[in-house]
């Protein structure tokens, strides 16, 4: 029972909540349930097919329209007085400035990627508006409470960075099905597909070899007035052939490892079987490229079944035909997108090709399509947990209850009946750039680095900045902004490409650079060094910042042998999480041993490992097999004390 402090600071409160999918529905509802009055939603999103299952408030009816929109409708059925506002918009719009921000009292957060969670937390600090923050990954979930001045803020900590693969593991040496799904999606699929300027690993192993015109760099360019049939068999031949040659008479690589077998169009399909290759009519309508579908033409019903290679190399045929014939306009500014079926039949295609030339199982067009699309499927019950604990910890907000704000990880741990873990939070970082003012330090070459550079991998990058704007002392380098007249976008625009040190007020040592994003009210001081020399492996952005924490990447396997290194590596994000940095590390504090509340007072619990990873569910449940009394269930918040004072 809430008490009548409660119940007031409950009816009192102004609402937002950005976010109104797996999470958002549960917290909408609980929200409603416990007597808030008035919500306001944003969600940029339209309801899918897919959200069904889990996202309560959502019917097969409303498939296509507005979540936050639909949600909202949802809720007054049966909560008809509540006030709920509904924005069906990113939350990264102007309209949501700071000044929209100051008139909640509380944010939640139910998001689903770093982007917007790291803007919404900028926008907090500069409204003064507290924030909880929350994410689930299957079993697992955390919700975060960030006050300022109080509490660490949401950028505090460094997020989980992206799991790397050494780059001559993805295009020469792969030895896991993962190896072969990000060259089939990040290589070959960003090649053909793809914006044909960006750099392309592919390109090396293509032009690496004898150039002969066959075998040359344009290799993927479809030449003028050849049948798609030829070029998709081109293709085929080159990157399963061909390309397999010239990675085998490279002696010293398989003196270890087992030797690739190269594949020819001709020796897996008959030409007959090419010439019969797919029924277009049966591949999905012209004018709906989303269901437009190689396994359909090809009568492939079941996607849990392993294709055999055969069936794989029509797929491919048949997916890169159907991309041409059908979805010819959106050649070149494709990206790999999970839920796009022919791109998922395509890779899946391609990457059980590869692993058949490398002696690795092959995969299902389900499976393929979970590693691809680093899906973890989402579990309702973990949302509604998370939600309620949203709510918790809002209500603590709201009444200012700060000795009682918690962290709280919820973890899987069955065996041993362990559910959530609360944790004090901590308080803000005293070197955090986002939340205190402390200068970064970024050392760079200053006669060489453009402006441009400085932009793209600092600014944009790593600070986060949509809306920057650059200032040397009173001067201004850069600016982006929907106001800005002709002349001066032209004068940006040539500051991009000079050097540092050749700008109209130079960037020389010494120099401290004010950056600023308008929209997010942040601003951080840049301290510069210049430096001659960096080093191309460790230091691949030819430049340093320091100050800006990032975990080190999770690098599957040290180079191996083929010169490659992490700096030179492919990103993906972690199969076991579902969404970038959604769930952080436990802090540390509570992963070394840690005295646990009343309840379970003498039983130390080690948490030492990173909630980050489903398949380290395992592990979790190791850790304390011997002890079977480990309940961590807190119904009364308050009573989890035993604690060290860490508030101010
Ligand atoms: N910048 C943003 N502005 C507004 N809403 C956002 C923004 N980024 C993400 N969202 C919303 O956050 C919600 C996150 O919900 P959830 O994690 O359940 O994802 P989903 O897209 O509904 O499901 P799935 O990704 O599993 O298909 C989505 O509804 C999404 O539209
Ligand atoms: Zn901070």
């Amino acid at each position: 029972m809430a008490s009548q402090q409660q119940v007031s600071a409950i009816k009192g409160a102004k609402v937002l909540m950005v976010g109104a999918g797996g999470i958002g529905c549960e917290l909408l509802k609980t929200l409603a349930l416990s007597g808030f009055q008035d919500i306001h939603i944003i969600d940029m999103d339209t309801i899918e097919v897919s959200n069904l299952n889990r996202q309560f408030l959502f019917r097969q009816s409303h498939v296509g329209l507005s979540k936050a929109k639909v949600a909202r409708d949802a809720v007054l059925k049966f909560r008809p007085h509540m006030s709920i506002t509904p924005h069906h918009a990113n939350v990264k719009d102007s309209d949501f400035d700071v000044e929209f921000f100051k008139q909640f009292n509380v944010v939640l957060n139910g998001l689903d990627n770093l982007d917007a969670r790291r803007h919404v937390n900028r926008l907090c600090l500069a409204a003064d508006v507290p924030l909880v923050e929350s994410g689930t990954t299957g079993f697992l979930g955390q919700v975060t409470v960030h006050v300022k001045g109080k509490t660490e803020c949401y950028e505090c900590k460094p997020k989980p960075a992206p799991k790397t693969y050494p780059v001559c593991t993805i295009t020469s040496t792969p030895s896991k099905f993962i190896h072969c799904i990000v060259w089939a999606k990040d290589l070959l699929f960003a090649k053909l597909f793809g914006d044909k300027n960006q750099e392309n690993d592919l390109n090396v192993r293509s032009s690496d070899a004898a150039s002969s015109s066959e075998h040359a760099n344009d290799v993927f360019e479809r030449r003028e007035d050849e049948d798609i049939d030829q070029y998709g068999r081109r293709i085929y031949d080159h990157v399963f052939g061909y390309n397999i040659e010239v990675a085998l008479s490279n002696e010293e690589t398989w003196k270890t490892r087992n030797r690739p077998k190269p594949f020819y169009s001709k020796d897996v399909l008959p030409d007959k079987l090419t010439q019969l290759n797919g029924n277009l009519d049966k591949s999905g309508a012209t004018d709906d490229f989303s269901s437009v579908s190689a396994m359909a033409s090809l009568g492939l019903k079941n996607p849990q079944d392993k294709w055999s290679l055969m069936e794989c190399s029509r797929v491919f045929l048949e997916a890169l035909k159907l991309f041409f014939l059908k979805r010819v306009k959106e050649i070149g500014n494709l990206s790999f997108d999970k839920d796009d079926q022919l791109a998922v039949e395509f890779v899946t295609a391609a990457a059980n090709i590869r692993a058949a030339s490398f002696c690795i199982p092959l995969h299902s067009l389900f499976e393929a399509k979970g590693i691809a699309g680093n899906i973890v499927h989402a579990v309702a019950t973990t949302n509604a947990i998370v939600a309620g604990l949203i709510v918790i910890e809002a209500i603590k907000v709201l009444q200012k209850d700060a000795d009682n704000y918690r962290m709280t990880y919820c973890l899987q741990h069955i065996t041993q009946k362990m559910l959530l873990m609360p944790v004090e939070p901590y308080e803000p970082d005293k070197s955090c750039y986002v939340c205190s003012e402390t200068p970064l330090l970024l050392e760079i070459n200053t006669h060489r680095s453009k402006l441009r550079d400085f932009v793209e991998k600092v600014v944009k990058a790593k600070l986060g900045m949509n809306f920057p704007l650059i200032m040397h002392g009173a001067n201004l380098l850069y600016e982006v902004g929907d106001d800005l007249d002709e002349a001066m976008v032209a004068n940006y625009a040539a500051n991009l490409e000079k050097v540092l040190s050749e700008l109209p007020s130079p960037i020389t040592g010494g120099t401290m650079l004010s950056v600023e994003d308008l929209k997010q009210e942040l601003i951080c001081n840049i301290n510069i060094k210049h430096r001659e020399e960096f080093d191309d492996e460790k230091e691949p952005d030819g430049m340093v910042l320091t100050g800006w924490t990032q975990a080190p990447p999770v690098e599957e396997e040290k180079a191996n042998g083929n010169g490659a290194s992490s700096s030179n590596a492919l990103q993906v994000e972690p199969v076991e999480t579902k969404k970038d940095a959604e769930l952080e590390e436990i802090p540390e504090s509570s992963r070394r041993k840690r005295k646990l509340p009343e309840d379970s007072e003498g039983t130390d619990v080690d948490v030492s490992n990173d909630v980050n990873e489903t398949k380290n569910h395992k592990e979790v449940e190791k850790l304390d097999d011997d002890d079977d009394e480990d309940l961590v269930m807190f119904d009364d918040w308050a009573s989890a004390s035993n604690k060290k004072k860490r508030l101010q």
